[in-house]
């Protein structure tokens, strides 16, 4: 079945990176309400800075370090502010899609030495179970012509592009690297092919 969107309301909302215009979507397909944080004009412009963040809870709102999400959410704010426009995109696709429970669930099985991956499979899913087509149909609607992509992952590149979104390039968001989360973005490096250069843990 083909999901549609509709744009529920807009409100502005001001933030540490300037204001923004929040949108809010609902969907064809499921009760989950997606956002667009939008700067700017950005009807009918190519290029713009799109960062597509998938719901962490835990790194998101809690500022776990296990990940590297509050720090991407906060660094892309950042960058859409010094660029003067763009939107981020924020999908209820919590775990990569698993939900928060599994996430929860994988996390104890990573401590006990499976990696992020690993431990997905180990729970009878994908390494990655994420789609993209809601976020493509909320940048049509918003009618942006092309994107700067916000992103390590060449993969979401190439999805964006099959959903008809045509990718610009690429602007990097890597953050810092510490003992809490590196063997995690080596992973995401070596396994997942995410564009990132981690040195290896001790
Ligand atoms: N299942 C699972 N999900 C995780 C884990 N760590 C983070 N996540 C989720 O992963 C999603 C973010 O994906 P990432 O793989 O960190 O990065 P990405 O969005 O693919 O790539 P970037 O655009 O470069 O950030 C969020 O939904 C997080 O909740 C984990 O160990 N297991
Ligand atoms: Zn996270």
């Amino acid at each position: 079945m083909k999901v549609s969107i509709e744009d529920k309301v807009q409100t502005r909302i001001p933030t540490k990176h300037g204001e923004f215009i929040l949108h809010y979507y609902t969907n064809s397909i499921d009760d989950k309400e997606h956002i667009a944080f939008v700067k700017g004009d950005v009807a009918n412009k190519h290029d713009v800075p799109v960062r597509i963040h998938s719901e962490c809870f835990t790194g998101d709102v809690l500022g776990s370090r296990r990940c590297d999400c509050g720090e991407q959410l906060d660094m892309a704010l950042g960058l859409i502010n010094q660029a003067g426009t763009g939107v981020l995109i924020y999908l209820r696709q919590e775990g990569r899609g698993i939900g928060l429970l599994k996430k929860l669930q994988a996390y104890n099985l990573q401590d006990q030495g499976l990696d992020t991956v690993d431990a997905n499979i180990h729970l009878g899913h994908l390494a990655d179970e994420r789609q993209y087509d809601i976020a493509a149909l909320i940048l049509s609607d918003l009618k942006v012509r092309s994107i700067a992509l916000i992103t390590n992952n060449p993969q979401k590149i190439d999805e964006l592009t099959e959903l008809g979104m045509p990718v610009s390039r690429r602007i990097p968001i890597e953050t810092h690297i510490h003992l809490d989360n590196v063997d995690y973005l080596k992973t995401k490096a070596e396994r997942m092919h995410h564009l990132l250069s981690v040195p290896d843990s001790q």
